[in-house]
């Protein structure tokens, strides 16, 4: 593994590394803190605004371990610009989310358990919660199977989520991928999507839960996203 380094970038970029390693190494302790994860099995991602890269933490390497000095730079092909250690498995995800969607800033995968239970029924999580209507804008939608390693589960969270207001993808078979404007938007979402995944299954076992009309779930996320908490 060999890092092409930070030289060459000014003073700007240099004290915005610094500031998303703190942001990002503070964020990944958010995962294990809302039961997200278990072990290494979830990472989150920040874009910079001053240059074409983004941290993410190293591979393997357990949450009560990782410091901002640990966590890595990488370029948006994914490969390594500064950093001591590999990146994340997946960061070819996370780099080919950032390419091909420029309002994303922030990228989180986990393994929740109950959204990764309907990713591992490849069936999308349907709008029947207020708090749905008001974080996904619709259903989550599910996206295909895809191996880990290459450009293939970020091809298939653009092509799913470039069709769906939804923050959040059910990659089939796998679990959660989130995006958002920064990384902590995406850590809200990969959040909301294991709550709501589990309100759902929960009340799919008393019986069929009632979906929420079109016109409401566009009225109650125009409120959520443009009035509320402003
Ligand atoms: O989905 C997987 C493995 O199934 C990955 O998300 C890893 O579990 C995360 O590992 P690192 O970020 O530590 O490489």
């Amino acid at each position: 593994m060999s890092a092409a380094g930070l030289d060459g970038h000014g003073p700007e970029v240099l004290a915005e590394i610094a500031e998303v390693r703190e942001t990002v190494a503070r964020l990944h302790a958010e995962l294990p803190r809302w039961e997200l994860v278990v072990w290494t099995a979830g990472n989150v991602s920040q874009r910079l605004r001053t240059a074409d890269l983004f941290v993410i933490k190293p591979s393997g390497v357990t949450y009560d371990e990782l410091t901002p000095e640990s966590m890595v730079v990488c370029d948006l092909d994914g490969n390594l610009v500064d950093g001591t250690r590999s990146p994340s498995s997946d960061t070819a995800a996370h780099a080919y989310v950032y390419r091909h969607m420029a309002h994303v800033g922030g990228v989180v995968h986990t393994h929740s358990t109950y959204a990764t239970a309907w990713a591992a029924r490849a069936e999308p999580v349907p709008c029947v919660l207020t708090m749905m209507a008001d974080e996904f804008g619709g259903d989550i939608p599910v996206g295909p199977f895809a191996l880990i390693g290459d450009d293939s589960i970020g091809q298939g969270i653009v092509e799913t989520l470039s069709t769906s207001r939804s923050p959040a993808v059910l990659m089939r078979n796998h679990g959660p991928f989130t995006i958002g404007k920064d990384a902590k938007a995406a850590v809200k979402a990969a959040v909301m999507v294991e709550e709501v995944a589990r309100t759902v299954h929960i009340s799919r076992q008393l019986g069929e839960p009632t979906r929420i009309s079109q016109e409401h779930v566009d009225s109650l996320y125009d409120r959520y996203q443009n009035v509320y908490g402003r």
